[in-house]
């Protein structure tokens, strides 16, 4: 497959080597300051970029015919209308806030949790998560994931970065040297705690679960999540 990688920087690096490993090519680079881009040489755009460029980044692949993986964070104010542009162009389109394989499981069982947890009263919800330094958004991409699988299955109905009301999920967010991605979700009473934890260890996992994406991706139309391609 021929690969267009917007966004360059650690995941896009981190993408490209694993690309070659699975006989992939990347034939576009796209960064910050590319002035010109061949959308016809590209078979699947996978976009790891910032927040204020991936919706731009998304629109323009579907314009140009080309199916885009968007792993970008921070962006999901205008999900709704690229998910709108998709179909209204008849494109194809996967988000996930997170893609590797250990994540996609958590985030199940997390669902499944919560749904156990909902009738007991005694406990509370609450959760952290812990990225490096650079990272430009907060609460992170999974951690929004995580809050809504549990507001759908549970009296919780938003999340905050704030003291938490009683109906709120609090998310505490820890900015620390070059840490990869941590995320817990504990649930306390007065008597015990439950705790789930996913930590990624690199950032193998998530760039091998974005080419799997693409791979599972092209020749398809409509937009899609990681339950598709995984058949969650
Ligand atoms: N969904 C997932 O599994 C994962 C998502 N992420 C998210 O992916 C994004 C990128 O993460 P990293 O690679 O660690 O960040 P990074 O900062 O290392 O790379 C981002 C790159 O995007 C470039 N960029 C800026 N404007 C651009 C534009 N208009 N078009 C194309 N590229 C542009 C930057 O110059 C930089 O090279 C973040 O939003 C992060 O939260 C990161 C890891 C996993
Ligand atoms: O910025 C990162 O690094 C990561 N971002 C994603 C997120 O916001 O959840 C996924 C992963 O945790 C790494």
């Amino acid at each position: 497959m021929k690969i267009g990688l917007f966004g360059y920087g650690k995941m896009g690096r981190m993408i490209e080597q694993l690309a070659v490993e699975r006989n992939h090519q990347i034939v576009a680079k796209v960064d910050v300051d590319t002035q010109q881009i061949d959308f016809q040489s590209i078979d699947c755009a996978i976009d790891f970029s910032t927040p204020d460029a991936a919706f731009d980044n998304i629109k323009s692949c579907i314009d140009h015919g080309v199916p885009v993986v968007s792993g970008t964070t921070g962006w999901l104010d205008q999900y709704d209308e690229a998910v709108a542009h998709c179909k209204q162009k008849n494109g194809a389109l996967i988000y996930a806030s997170n893609f590797s394989l250990g994540v996609n499981l958590f985030f199940e069982l997390n669902e499944k949790l919560a749904k156990m947890m909902a009738p007991l009263e005694n406990y509370r919800v609450s959760m952290e998560e812990v990225h490096h330094v650079h990272k430009l958004d907060a609460p992170s991409g999974t951690a929004i994931t995580l809050a809504e699988g549990i507001i759908e299955n549970s009296d919780y109905n938003n999340w905050t970065l704030g003291k938490a009301k009683e109906t709120e999920i609090a998310i505490k967010v820890k900015r620390e040297n070059e840490v990869p991605g941590t995320h817990v979700v504990t649930y306390k009473s007065e008597v015990d705690s439950i705790d789930i934890k996913h930590t990624a260890h690199n950032r193998k996992g998530f760039a091998l679960g974005a080419l799997i994406a693409a791979e599972w991706l092209v020749g398809k139309t409509g937009v899609f999540t990681m339950r598709d391609v995984l058949n969650l």
